[in-house]
């Protein structure tokens, strides 16, 4: 790829900004031209003062995008920081992703041809990742762009995860990421992790999405989402209106969308696929869903604008008192808050919906696990019990530190100006080139330097995301409004993001909210990002990913969640080593009492007893464990110690810096 051979400045003031073309989550897109090379990008800005705990998500997404390299990913040019923005320079991808094409043009889906073009382009870099070991874990329309010959690239690594990261390839995930009606159920599980057969069920999903023009169950909300997926047959090709597509098709996808992940195809099988002899070429697609489109800045503006329509109208109709339902309907959904009270409340917020809502969905024939499959039973479902139960399906996991957020990028260049915490003014864009440059150095300046790593981070009003664009027909659950004013130019801004998209991440402002996001002792925290994500500590017995290495300039508190994140894992070793004991006393054998002696008192000499089989199946997994709590014992003081002499680093530098101010 051409791209990986330029040199691309790490520099602001070598970008030109034009229009926004994108708005994720965590993200701000927009059109721009690297001045030096004069080409045009596209620039996805974070802001890590707002990336909340996700240090690890924007890492691995950039580490992820600057090392693929695959005609079917989206590779990154080049990332750096300007104050507190994280900017990532990629290929301008001019048609836009497959969801906004198709809400532009197409919205009850793509005809047969043009989602086999695309899927199997898709296919292709999901073989691609999954041979080089990641999890894409957000495989959806919304990620998959255009470019304006047709060709077509996988997006948005954010929540990917690399199956090397703890040196062991066939590493299950235990961690919780994904966008609910595209999440595989063994994610939503959290019972056995799972692999890159997430992958192939939200491969499946999408297949759905590009048939539909929406994913199956976008239009409830997520907890609804989840126990949807859990609880009823998996989604497939049935509805009337389906007739229309070949058995190949309706295969394909019911071969993806099997709970069981150990029987759904890999990717490399599914790409032999007769359904993938159907796909055509890039000209194809150019001629089939980008002719006549409109460009692809005028079309984000007039999405966000209907979006904002819809949010007007929703509150002439419901009013006030619906729309603060809402609120904390996605309040307590988004914080993956399992506090049973508010849990139940949500649950009865999710049928206040659905009374409302247009139910469209499927009757599927099929029937799995004895379960019903169709919506309207599901709905009937909503009960307190299936609340208790789906909590108790979801493990939770330790947050990093705040803190953590920075320092993370030492690719750092242009973080020039001084601002006070407070003072975080948007990034003003002009349409006009000539005016780029003057605005983009004020902003700059505005920007200014992130002066202490302890600094609070104070965040401003929270720009809430449009990522994924309702349907016309469906009343939002997941745009809201704020507490605060709501004029128009508000609403811009705080739009939240359709269930059928990731889930919008809520600033824990308000008192009603009982989350802790910090208490990472208790361990009923959970990190999250706009979508659910619980990530670092997990459940496995299997050792905790650490972060690299650090190297000289990295800053102490990036340390922190891998220190966390040991911790909560020798915590949840230690518990399971008690169980273990326990459970060799209560064996009912004679000799199991004497084998728990042995085992309490360090003492593994059974010659004089013969043990049962499960005795010596259970004391040698004790003796690992033991053995890796050791191990994870040295880690931690290790990096302890490594921490100390970094924040010591830190601290010397800091002075500096002020003295040199
Ligand atoms: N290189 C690109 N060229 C054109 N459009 C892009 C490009 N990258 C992103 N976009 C647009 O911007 C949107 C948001 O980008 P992206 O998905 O990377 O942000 P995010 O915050 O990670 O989103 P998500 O909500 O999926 O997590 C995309 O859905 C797409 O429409």
């Amino acid at each position: 790829m051409g791209t990986t051979k330029k040199k691309y400045p790490v520099n602001a003031k070598d970008y030109k900004l034009y229009e926004e073309i994108g708005e994720g989550v965590s993200a701000s897109v927009y059109r721009a031209l690297c001045v030096p090379l004069n080409e045009i990008v596209a620039i996805k800005m974070l802001d890590l003062e707002k990336c909340n705990n996700d240090l690890d998500g924007i890492r691995r997404e950039v580490q992820t995008m600057s090392l693929i390299n695959h005609p079917n990913l989206l590779q990154s040019c080049c990332s750096f920081t300007t104050g507190h923005k994280l900017w990532v320079v990629m290929p301008y991808m001019s048609g836009g992703s497959c969801l906004h094409i198709m809400k532009s043009s197409f919205p009850d889906g793509f005809e047969e041809p043009v989602i086999a073009t695309l899927l199997r382009e898709v296919l292709k870099a999901l073989v691609y990742l999954h041979a080089h070991g990641h999890i894409h874990r957000d495989v959806k329309a919304g990620n998959i762009l255009v470019d304006f010959n047709g060709s077509i690239k996988l997006a948005d690594f954010g929540v990917s995860a690399c199956m090397f990261d703890a040196g062991d390839r066939q590493r299950s995930r235990n961690t919780f990421v994904g966008t609910p009606c595209w999440m595989a159920p063994e994610v939503m599980q959290q019972l056995h992790g799972y692999d890159f057969k997430a992958d192939i069920w939200s491969f499946g999903i999408t297949a759905l999405e590009l048939a539909h023009g929406h994913a199956p169950f976008s239009k409830y909300p997520p907890m609804k989402v989840l126990l949807m997926t859990l609880q009823n047959a998996p989604p497939g090709l049935d509805y009337e209106r389906d007739k229309k597509f070949s058995k190949s098709f309706k295969d394909m996808v019911a071969a993806c969308l099997v709970k069981d992940p150990k029987k759904r195809p890999s990717s490399e099988k599914l790409l032999k696929h007769p359904f993938f002899k159907h796909a055509k070429t890039a000209d194809y697609l150019e001629r089939s869903i980008l002719d006549g489109l409109s460009p692809l800045g005028d079309r984000f503006r007039m999405l966000k604008a209907k979006e904002a329509d819809l949010l007007v109208q929703n509150k002439e109709l419901y009013g006030d008192k619906d729309q603060l339902s809402q609120q904390e309907y996605i309040k307590g959904i988004s914080a993956w808050n399992f506090n049973l009270e508010d849990i139940k409340n949500q649950a009865a917020l999710i049928n206040e919906y659905d009374e409302i809502s247009n139910l469209e969905e499927p009757k599927t024939s099929n029937q799995q696990n004895g379960i019903s499959d169709n919506y309207s039973d599901a709905k009937s479902q909503d009960t307190d019990d299936e609340i208790i139960n789906l909590e108790s399906s979801f493990a939770s996991f330790p947050t990093p530190s705040l803190q953590a957020l920075k320092g993370c990028f030492d690719i750092c260049e242009d973080d020039v100006a001084t601002v006070s915490p407070t003072e975080q003014p948007p990034v003003q864009l002009s349409m006009k080139a000539s005016d780029q440059e003057t605005d983009k150095d004020d902003d700059i300046k505005q920007l200014g330097r992130i002066k202490s790593l302890q600094k609070t981070s104070i965040p401003g009003p929270r720009k809430y995301m449009s990522g994924s664009l309702l349907p016309d027909n469906v009343r939002s659950p997941k745009k809201l409004m704020s507490n605060g004013e709501r004029d128009l130019h508000q609403l811009k801004f705080q739009v939240e993001r359709s269930s059928s998209g990731p889930i919008q991440h809520i600033q824990r402002n308000s008192l009603t909210h009982s989350l802790s996001v910090e208490n990472v002792s208790e361990g009923a925290v959970v990190q999250q990002k706009g979508r659910f994500r619980v990530t670092e500590a997990d459940l496995s017995p299997k050792a905790p990913v650490l972060n690299p290495t650090p190297t000289i300039g990295v800053p102490a508190a990036s340390l922190l969640p891998s220190l966390q994140s040991i911790l909560q894992h020798n915590t949840v070793q230690r518990e399971e080593i008690l169980r273990l004991i326990k459970s060799v006393e209560q064996t009912p054998s004679s000799s199991s009492g004497n084998a728990a002696e042995h085992v309490e008192t360090g003492n593994s000499d059974f010659s004089q007893i013969p043990p049962t089989p499960r005795e010596r199946e259970l004391h040698s997994q004790v003796i690992q464990l033991q053995q890796s709590l050791g191990s994870l014992a040295e880690q931690l003081q290790k990096q302890k110690m490594k921490n100390v002499q970094l924040e010591k680093k830190l601290s010397d530098l800091m002075k500096q810096n002020s003295i040199e101010e």
